[in-house]
């Protein structure tokens, strides 16, 4: 298929899986939610900032590649390396100095929701699908006001002894405090000089200093866990992200085996809940290489059905899992790339035990799926193709505030480089048996051991917004699989 063709696949799917959002009764999303407070800087802002800080400190900080940001010079050595690199960046602070050195010193544009869990509440609840169940460990007064405030935006809290869903405006308790992430944007061909050094930016990109205070726990309050079965809405799926945030020993001097067994409990209960649920985590970049294995193969194994991530949390992923040859193959910018994203992918289906491996590149979306996937290669393809319009939606617009403002996406085009990307691994793929050209040109392929659904993607030229599009093209496309299982049950009831 050429690519308007391609486009016309989209929007012929459009449509009919919008439509069949209404099927899904519920979607269970937890854990991470920030404030993202978000500065644009430019060159009198980076200035200033150089100005403010001990640049023999920085200069040495520059060399040692700070993993995580404890000083003001740890944080203007890693602003430099983003935006000399032109690599986007997420680098945790454990201390609050950080916050407070900023709001003193730079301030913010704009403050929005942020973390996968906060960004993706908020997604579904505005593309008005039922009962969207958030659940935020310190959910505090400010972070529960950057929840859209909708009736199937809800929370639980435990009321008179018994569990009730709520907005999370009447859920939060006052003794949280809000976690509030700093995002630093800067354009290309900002110039400016560090220690006789000129600097040009080559992209558009960010630093995130994610924060990590002292009492950020990925738990759930035993009380509500008790009750969770009291939701006798239907969750048809659950969608985990924030695990990122556990340490290998905390304040009280529980090690990660501790949040380990609690999240493996969460999930087992959301079993209990619906058995047929489907599970998503949503994954991001995890700097600790001892928990980011943790994470893969003590949560996501076994206990997890759908895995989402980009093409460098592929390549850390497998790193972490022994695949380091092939994670560098996955980063390198070269032709070989894609192949071995696709490879790594097939790796991360068998090697944790997974239904789905959906991985988002820019330009394209590779899919790779178990024998047993409730749902149809096709039912893949369209959820897919649905959530590239989706996603277009929301990076043309900055926000999706109703459903049909995803329809903006079916204006925006498939990118002609995607494509390209798209009949590379194509060519390959045939080259060694692993389908037939009818198979590619469809984007579908079943081999014996796994399905492979690989689609190019709507690409928009100038994003209104960048921060949250991942985590909307993983959302959109798992739970409009949700609505597509649903169906398919509905069918079978009915025959
Ligand atoms: N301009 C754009 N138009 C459409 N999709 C985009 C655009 N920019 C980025 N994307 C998509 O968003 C994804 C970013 O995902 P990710 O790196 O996980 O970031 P995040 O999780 O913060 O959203 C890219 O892989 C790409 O598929
Ligand atoms: O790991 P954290 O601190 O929850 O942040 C995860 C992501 O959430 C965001 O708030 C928005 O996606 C970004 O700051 C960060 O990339
Ligand atoms: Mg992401």
């Amino acid at each position: 298929m050429d690519i308007s063709e391609w486009e016309q696949q989209h929007n012929d799917t459009y449509f009919e899986m919008k439509d069949d959002l209404k099927k899904v009764r519920g979607v269970f999303v937890a854990y991470n939610c920030n404030i993202d407070a978000i500065r644009h800087i430019d060159e009198n802002d980076i200035n200033k900032l150089l100005e403010l800080v001990d640049e023999k400190k920085v200069k040495s900080r520059l060399m040692e590649y700070p993993r995580q940001i404890d000083s003001p010079e740890d944080f203007v050595a890693r602003l430099i390396i983003s935006m000399r690199d032109g690599k986007a960046a997420e680098v945790p602070t454990y201390t609050l100095d950080i916050h407070e050195w900023l709001s003193e010193n730079l301030g913010s544009d704009v403050s929005r929701m942020g973390g996968q869990a906060g960004i993706i509440s908020n997604l579904l609840a505005n593309m008005e699908i039922k009962n969207i169940i958030a659940y935020v460990p310190w959910l505090a007064k400010e972070q529960a006001e950057y929840f859209v405030d909708k009736e199937n935006m809800l929370h639980p809290v435990i009321v008179d002894g018994k569990l009730e869903l709520v907005h999370p405006k009447n859920a939060y308790s006052s003794d949280n405090e809000p976690k509030v992430n700093w995002i630093i944007e800067f354009s290309k061909d900002i110039d400016f000089e560090f220690s006789g050094e000129k600097i040009r930016v080559p992209r558009d990109n960010r630093l995130i200093v994610s924060s990590r205070p002292p009492w950020i726990r990925i738990d759930m309050d035993q009380e509500i866990y008790e009750h969770l079965q009291e939701v006798y809405r239907g969750i048809d799926g659950a969608i985990l992200a924030g695990y990122q945030m556990i340490k290998e020993t905390d304040e009280d001097g529980n090690t990660y085996d501790h949040y380990v067994e609690k999240s493996v409990k969460l999930i087992k209960k959301l079993k209990e809940v619906n058995p047929s649920i489907r599970i998503h985590v949503e994954f991001t970049s995890i700097q600790n290489r001892l928990i980011r294995r943790v994470i893969l193969k003590q949560i996501v194994q076994e206990h997890v059905h759908s895995l989402g991530l980009d093409t460098v949390e592929v390549a850390n992923a497998l790193n972490v899992l022994g695949y380091e040859e092939l994670a560098y193959a996955v980063i390198k910018k070269d032709e070989r790339a894609i192949d071995a994203l696709y490879e790594g992918s097939v790796i991360l289906l068998h090697e944790l035990k997974l239904e789905r491996v959906h991985v988002h590149s820019l330009g394209y979306y590779i899919c790779v799926i178990s024998k047993n996937s409730p749902a149809t290669p096709e039912d893949h393809k369209k959820s897919l193709l649905f959530s590239s319009t989706v996603a277009a939606a929301r990076a043309l617009v900055g926000d999706i505030s109703k459903l049909d403002d995803c329809d903006a996406g079916l204006d925006v085009p498939v990118w002609e480089q995607g494509y390209n990307k798209f009949e590379t691994l194509e060519s390959h793929l045939i080259q060694r048996g692993i389908g037939t050209l009818k198979d590619l040109e469809d984007g579908c392929v079943c081999t014996p051991t796994h399905d492979v659904i690989i689609i190019p993607t709507k690409v928009v030229e100038k994003p209104a917004a960048t921060v949250g599009i991942g985590d909307t093209i993983s959302a959109a496309a798992f739970v409009s699989m949700l609505s597509r299982i649903q169906k398919n049950n509905l069918a079978k009831v009915r025959v």
